[in-house]
């Protein structure tokens, strides 16, 4: 399954789901204005505007959370009011909108609001129904409220596990590369607008293919997985650890400037070295390149941390460059560091 697709869902059904609503009020006022009860017809178009803004935002890619929550309050009072004019005619709307209100806040605020609701509902109808018929709604509405409670805890937690495997770099548990581009575009957006500084190490093992032509690919794996537990403990609790490429990490540092960053660096190139596995004779070093805002964008701010990390390999391995440090001319393509990869074999 292709997963990107997995973010047009949402909008899809959520504006089905609005389109559905506006047809079903405006249907229903037509009906109160033909048979002349224009007070709550009046009422219901009150809740038909913010509706249709909700839907005009929705298909723009502009619509919000807040603004969907509040739409929906606005549509309860309005069916609360007609509960009061129209009695159990009125109280057959609560079901839909109750799971609505499951799917627009979270659990405990939405069987709050849908309790206050239905309550509040169900006493305005007694202004014209008898109680017995209003107690047998409150069972059925009740019904209602827990089926729905129950219901969106599934799809909450099927939402989660989705996610969790959508961003999750199996092998090691740390974040994939599509978290990358959301990460580093808030970062850049909070530079611009606050002048928060932020980094990002780019961390690649050294001689790495060596580890896995002398011991093999499964105990090369083993190495990843202890590598991305190392970066998860030694890194502030908010950093992002990106498995970037096969042997290759990027941590994503959050407020933190250049000598902040360059201190963590140091830490994970200690260790790292330190390492100690069984099946492995010898040391597990790392390079690494940091880069820290300014930059103009995504894209350079990361082939600048690159280029780092390559002159980092390039002066011996086992060390951290700043992308701030480079000068311009310095190895300007790939092809430097492949040369000098070349000429030393056995290091
Ligand atoms: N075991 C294992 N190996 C991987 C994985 N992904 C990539 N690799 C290996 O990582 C090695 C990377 O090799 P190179 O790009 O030559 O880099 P290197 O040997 O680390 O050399 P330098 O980066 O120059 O220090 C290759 O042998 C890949 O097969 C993985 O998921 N598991």
């Amino acid at each position: 399954m292709d997963l990107t697709k997995l973010n047009k869902i949402p909008k899809k059904s959520s504006l089905l789901l609005q389109f559905a609503g506006l047809v079903t009020i405006a249907t229903y006022v037509l009906y109160r204005i033909i048979i002349n009860d224009y007070a709550l017809a009046g009422i219901l178009t009150l809740s038909i505007v913010p509706l249709a803004i909700s839907m005009y935002l929705e298909w723009n890619n502009r619509a919000n959370l807040i603004q969907k929550q509040l739409t929906l309050i606005i549509i309860c009072i309005a069916i609360s009011y007609s509960c009061f004019t129209l009695g159990y005619k009125g109280l057959l709307y609560l079901f839909p909108t109750i799971f609505v209100i499951f799917f627009l806040f979270n659990l405990k605020t939405a069987l709050l609001l849908s309790f206050i609701y239905s309550l509040v509902s169900l006493l305005l109808a007694l202004n014209i129904e008898e109680s017995h018929v209003v107690i047998r709604y409150s069972i059925a509405i009740l019904d209602c409220l827990i089926f729905g409670a129950i219901f969106s805890h599934v799809v909450n937690k099927q939402k989660q596990a989705l996610l969790y495997f959508a961003n999750t770099d199996e092998l090691t548990g740390v974040y994939n590369r599509k978290r990358l581009i959301k990460t580093l575009t808030l970062l850049l957006q909070e530079y611009a607008l606050n002048g928060t500084q932020s980094s990002i190490l780019l961390l690649d093992l050294d001689h790495f293919k060596k580890v896995n032509d002398k011991f093999g690919h499964l105990i090369g794996d083993e190495v990843l997985r202890i590598t991305a537990q190392i970066l998860k403990t030694h890194t502030p609790d908010d950093a992002e650890v990106i498995r970037y490429g096969g042997e290759e990490f990027l941590i994503v540092l959050a407020g933190l400037d250049m000598d902040q960053a360059s201190i963590i660096a140091q830490v994970l190139i200690e260790r790292i070295s330190a390492l100690k596995i069984s099946q492995i004779q010898g040391n597990i070093t790392c390079s690494i390149g940091v880069n820290s805002l300014p930059a103009t964008n995504i894209d350079q701010w990361l082939a600048d941390c690159d280029k780092a990390l390559y002159q980092a390999k390039s002066d011996g391995r086992d060390r951290y460059i700043l992308a701030q440090e480079l000068k311009p001319t310095h190895y300007s393509n790939k092809k430097d560091y492949v040369d000098t990869k070349r000429v030393q074999p056995n290091q």
